[in-house]
């Protein structure tokens, strides 16, 4: 099949790259001419304009936006939709808000275009390990789809799954970043605690080893959380700094909305937050608190 990618960077990229491996026609844009020059230099088309995108692909055309979420994915849609025409399908295949989703395909719909939601996971490991993709949208639109979700996918009936209609894919991606919060927040406390043991003397890498072997605990992201001990024990030279790309938060804002008690969704993005403030000022609050009503001493900066 053939696919316009737009957006080589790290998922886009080697998305590209699976897609040419199996013998699909990929044509990629991106502002970056390296990036453009590197999807060229493997076999592929990269290409430095949109219209080039889209005059390198035979209707009914199929685009894969691989953009930053928000106004990258209007603007990128404002561009290309000129270009097109009717029957042509857009793929999101970024971390979109779901209702941002439902207005662009609400809106794409009925102009004539396809619109298709894949919620993406897989990082930098997709590549050999394949996609797991969530995706919203109209039925058959997404099975026209089919030949490149089962390339993209881990295995050719698996990883991969029309979950609802527009927006559905979003959605279960959504959530599916907030369990990632959780369950990273959960490793990073235990192995905090017991690195705070210090009597035990315990080999943080030992512990991660044995526990990838048959433990309940055991998982794909405890494997990685492996190799980043293995890297640097200490973690040293590093900040204790956690941003957040939107996911997580949009987790929790809904599950508030659907009166769903999410603490430990919730307070990893909390957690998130306060690694990104030093010497906050909600703890020199309590401390004057403190001093004020007891005297207790406050530490002096
Ligand atoms: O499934 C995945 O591959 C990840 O969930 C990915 O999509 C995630 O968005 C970013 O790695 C960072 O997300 P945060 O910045 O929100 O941690």
């Amino acid at each position: 099949m053939e696919l316009g990618i737009i957006g080589l960077g790290k998922m886009g990229g080697n998305m590209a790259e699976r897609l040419r491996r199996a013998g699909h026609k990929v044509v990629g844009f991106d502002f970056s001419k390296e990036a453009t020059a590197k999807l060229t230099a493997a076999g592929s088309l990269g290409v430095d304009s949109l219209e080039d995108l889209v005059a390198n692909l035979s209707a009914p055309r199929a685009i894969w936006i691989m953009v930053p979420s928000g106004d990258p994915v209007d603007q990128t849609i404002a561009k290309l939709k000129p270009l097109m025409q009717k029957g042509d399908i857009f793929i999101d295949g970024g971390n979109s808000n779901y209702k941002d989703t439902q207005r662009r395909h609400d809106e794409l719909v009925p102009e004539g275009f396809g619109f298709v939601d894949c919620g993406t996971s897989g990082g930098i490991w997709g590549i050999s390990e394949g996609y797991s993709m969530m995706i919203g949208g109209d039925k058959e639109v997404v099975e026209s789809l089919r030949p490149i979700f089962e390339t993209l996918a881990p295995g050719k009936d698996e990883g991969w799954g029309r979950v609802g209609p527009s927006g559905a894919g979003h959605f279960v991606k959504m959530v599916h970043n907030g369990i990632e919060y959780g369950l990273m927040q959960a490793y990073a406390e235990g192995f905090s605690i017991l690195k705070a043991k210090k009597v035990l003397d315990l080999d943080l890498l030992q512990i991660a080893s044995i526990w990838q072997k048959g433990s309940v605990v055991r998982s794909w992201l405890l494997d990685l959380t492996t190799d980043a001990l293995r890297k640097n024990i200490n973690l040293d030279g590093l900040e204790a700094f956690v941003p957040d790309s939107g996911e997580g938060r949009w987790t929790v804002f809904e599950a508030i909305d659907l009166n769903v008690s999410a603490p430990v969704i919730t307070e990893s993005l909390l957690r998130r937050v306060r690694s990104r403030e030093e010497n906050n000022f909600t703890d020199r609050m309590l401390a004057v608190m403190r001093n004020e009503f007891g005297g207790h001493a406050v530490k002096k900066s």
